[in-house]
């Protein structure tokens, strides 16, 4: 299946822009785009998100199967999947390694609490700075079907859950109706992260 021109530069834009800031160091990240009911545009596995190119997007049902035969998605396509299924307004997702959420989340609990920061605005629901927003942190995973669903039960127990999560020690998943949405949310949570680092908060 041919990957629309649109989906598939908005996919290497991202992926450039989050290794200019730092966030997808060696083949680190993943990024898609919705495309349809069973249809997912995703980067290819181990590829260097700062180099894409278009050629470097694939497909995937909503399963996580690849529609070309023997192409090899993002090893880490059951998340988008699970994002996808879970929240029908997700139009893309993003997901990056960067040094703050890196070692914040080796730092913390299941959850780490934003509060008073005026990007929280760029949340859903957030109008006001006041807003607080819990942000999961998971337990690390190579088995990747077992992560999913410990994210599943989270979010049965979670009345509204924010728009992404952090894995121990290992990166962060962010999602928006759209990439520009997605890409905003991502930098506003990257900034209070840094600042969460450089102050040296509790996590709590
Ligand atoms: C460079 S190791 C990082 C991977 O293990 C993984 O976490 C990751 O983010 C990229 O995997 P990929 O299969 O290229 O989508
Ligand atoms: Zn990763």
């Amino acid at each position: 299946m041919s990957i629309p021109a649109e989906a598939a530069a908005a996919i290497v834009a991202a992926g450039r822009r989050m290794d200019a800031l730092g966030w997808v160091p060696a083949t680190a990240g993943n990024i898609s785009v919705r495309l349809g009911p069973d249809r997912i545009a995703i980067t290819r596995s181990g590829r260097h998100k700062g180099m894409l190119e278009a050629g470097d997007v694939m497909a995937v049902d909503a399963a996580g199967a690849a529609i070309e035969p023997g192409a090899r998605p993002s090893y880490e396509t059951l998340l988008h999947c699970g994002i996808y299924r879970r929240f029908p307004g997700a139009g893309a997702v993003l997901h990056g390694h960067s040094v703050a959420n890196t070692v914040l989340s080796r730092r913390a609990g299941d959850a780490i609490r934003l509060a008073g920061y005026e990007l929280l605005k760029v949340f859903p629901g957030g109008p006001t700075h006041e807003t607080a927003v819990d942000l999961p942190v998971l337990d690390n995973d190579q088995d990747i079907a077992r992560l999913q669903a410990a994210l599943d039960a989270l979010w049965d127990a979670t009345p509204e859950p924010p728009p992404g999560y952090l894995i121990r020690g290992h990166g962060v998943y962010v999602w928006g109706p759209g990439m520009d949405a997605a890409m905003a949310r991502l930098e506003a949570l990257e900034f209070m992260l840094l600042c969460h680092l450089e102050e040296g908060r509790p996590m709590r």
